[in-house]
């Protein structure tokens, strides 16, 4: 189901809490809300559709892909770049790193490590802030 997108920063600065097989509604919605927004985003968490639960959605190629209680367990390479964001206005001043190695679940419930570079590595970064309550 396509969610509408909170703006409200107090909600989106609280960090979430582990995802579980409970939250797989969670992991649909999020999926189809990115979809519903392609146009203007390439990836979100979900706090952005109202759950404090630690889920993400990447624009990976044709399909966006899911990743449950994400974390990066390796990174190397940081650089400084400026990033927008769906839930703010503007652009701001941010440190990545080019390379990451994250831990995952998969929209399965399957426990995955998987090495991510570039833009794909970066929209992961911003997205797993999103589960601690940091925002840009
Ligand atoms: C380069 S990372 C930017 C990610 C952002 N999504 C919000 O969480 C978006 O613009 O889609």
């Amino acid at each position: 189901m396509i969610k509408p997108i909170t703006h409200d920063q107090t909600f989106l600065s609280q960090p979430s809490q582990p995802a579980t097989a409970m939250d797989a509604a969670t992991v649909t919605d999020l999926l189809d809300t990115l979809r519903a927004n392609r146009e203007i985003c390439v990836g979100m968490a979900a706090n952005m559709i109202g759950s404090h639960r630690r889920i993400i959605v990447v624009a990976m190629g044709v399909l966006p892909v899911a990743m449950i209680n994400p974390v990066i367990t390796d990174k190397a390479d940081a650089y400084h770049t400026q990033e927008g964001c769906l839930s703010l206005t503007g652009e701001r001043p941010t440190t990545r790193y080019r390379s990451i190695t994250v831990t995952f679940e998969n929209a399965q419930f399957q426990s995955q490590t998987q090495t991510f570079t570039g833009f794909v590595a970066q929209i992961i970064q911003h997205e797993i802030d999103h589960c601690d309550g940091i925002l840009i």
